[in-house]
């Protein structure tokens, strides 16, 4: 099994890079043909992008060398053996440590190799002297620590929620997520989507979510005919939230101001039954390639996709529904690309309620009298959430009308846990809704 170790070692230090886990995790499981081997690889590279902070400040209790004057590949082990030992039951950790340094030999010199030796062994021998900072004469650096997140982060949701919920939501989002896919009704009824997965032995769970199932066996699933011939596409629960809450007609004219990949861009189309509009931006091409492959997997045919900065677009024609699903850091998908974390600032947050504040001010121009605008985010922080509404819609002279939101999601047939805001709006906390975060 070194393979694994040395594979999962690659891909970390691609990640620590700025490589998409996805990206460079599946281009090198693509080289590999052990199906348990590929497993294990999985499970190091996301474990060790969930666990980095907490692996790390256990190794710094045991290396007189400062883990930020390491080379990126004796880290990338250290942290590889560590989350073994730590958290696989079917390794025992003598054999981590031995064939995790088999395998940092590929990418490195002697030394290297005995110091990063030295650090686990004596790991091994005083792991049980570790003590992390007390959770309630230090409670921000107790939760960063002990459940690996970026203090800023937890700033924020000790403001936010307070430091239980905090607690649960640090754990919540510290589990692997399941996998879910929304069919699309274009394509394929729920008997037949149901049948074909019955068919090819592929659990199929119902969400709280209407047509959003969890699937058990996700490598397999874009193999399936059913998927290259658009029967379904993956999505999140609360994403396909989010198209069954704006709810357009057939015929309807809808603008997607920040649509890449295209989600829930084909949900909409899907909703209209494919006749209308939909006007799709997005401010890379790259992204609106993938809206376009969407659709053409799903069969919708009323998206028409602009390369455009979304705070300039224009129209001579208003539209009855606009959404803005709003560039984000995306705190609510943690579980899911768990890089997030490291990978977001404080100075993001800043940065990105600009941006977002000047999107649903343009979204605002363009929507036509009595039409309706959805301001949505994958994120939990208040800056990018309630701060955005309300800072924008002082600014304006709109009259707007609030959405009654628990009326809306029981029509919608929307079986879970929410939460409305003290200002009315709509707030998914995943430990309870059980889904992404999300904001409405
Ligand atoms: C949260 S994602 C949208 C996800 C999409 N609604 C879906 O369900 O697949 C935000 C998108 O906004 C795009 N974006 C970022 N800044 C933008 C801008 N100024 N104008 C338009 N699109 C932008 C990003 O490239 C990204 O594809």
């Amino acid at each position: 099994m070194s393979i694994s170790r040395k594979v999962a070692i690659k891909v970390l230090i691609e990640i620590d890079k700025g490589a998409y886990s996805n990206l460079v995790l599946n281009k090198e499981l693509n080289k590999v043909s052990d199906k348990r081997d590929r497993a294990f690889i999985t499970e190091l590279v996301y474990g060790v992008l969930r666990q980095k902070k907490r692996l790390d400040y256990m190794l710094s209790c045991f290396s007189k060398r400062p883990l930020r004057k390491m080379d990126n590949e004796v880290l990338s082990a250290l942290r590889v053996a560590l989350y073994q030992i730590e958290y696989t039951d079917s390794v025992p950790a003598r054999a981590a440590v031995y064939e995790t340094v088999e395998a940092l030999k590929s990418f490195t010199g002697h030394g290297a190799v005995k110091f990063t030796n030295g650090v686990l062994r004596s790991y091994l021998r005083n792991k049980d002297k570790i003590i992390f900072p007390d959770r309630n004469q230090n409670p921000v650096n107790f939760l960063a620590n002990y459940y690996s997140y970026p203090e800023w982060i937890i700033k924020e949701w000790i403001n936010k929620y307070g430091f239980k919920d905090t607690e649960r939501l640090c754990q919540y989002l510290n589990d692997s997520p399941p996998v879910t896919v929304r069919y699309n009704r274009l394509q394929v009824d729920q008997k037949r989507f149901l049948e074909v997965f019955k068919k090819y032995n592929i659990e199929v769970e119902s969400t709280t979510v209407p047509d959003c199932y969890v699937v058990n066996n996700f490598n397999t699933i874009k193999d399936l005919p059913l998927f290259k011939d658009g029967g379904f596409i993956v999505q999140g629960p609360a994403a396909t939230l989010a198209g069954f809450v704006l709810g357009p007609d057939p015929g309807n004219r809808v603008l997607d101001m920040s649509a890449g990949p295209g989600g829930k861009t084909t949900h909409l189309a899907e909703l209209m039954n494919n006749r209308g509009e939909i006007i799709a931006l997005d401010i890379y091409e790259h992204k609106l390639k993938l809206i376009e492959e969407n659709c053409n997997r799903l069969g919708v045919n009323i998206v028409k996709t602009i390369k455009v900065d979304g705070r300039d677009y224009t129209s001579q024609e208003k539209f009855d529904m606009v959404l803005v699903d709003a560039p984000c850091t995306g705190l609510g998908l943690v579980a899911h690309k768990p890089e997030i974390k490291w990978n977001r600032t404080e100075n993001d947050v800043k940065k990105l309620q600009e941006i977002q504040k000047s999107l649903l001010h343009n979204a605002l121009s363009l929507v036509r009298d009595g039409g309706f605008v959805l301001y949505s985010t994958c994120t939990l922080t208040r800056a990018e959430n309630e701060e955005v509404v309300n800072q924008v819609l002082q600014q304006t002279d709109f009259v707007v009308s609030p959405v009654n939101m628990e009326k809306r999601l029981s029509e919608i047939g929307f079986s879970g846990k929410f939460k409305i805001t003290p200002e009315g709006y709509l707030e998914f906390f995943p430990p309870e809704s059980k889904t992404e975060g999300f904001y409405g």
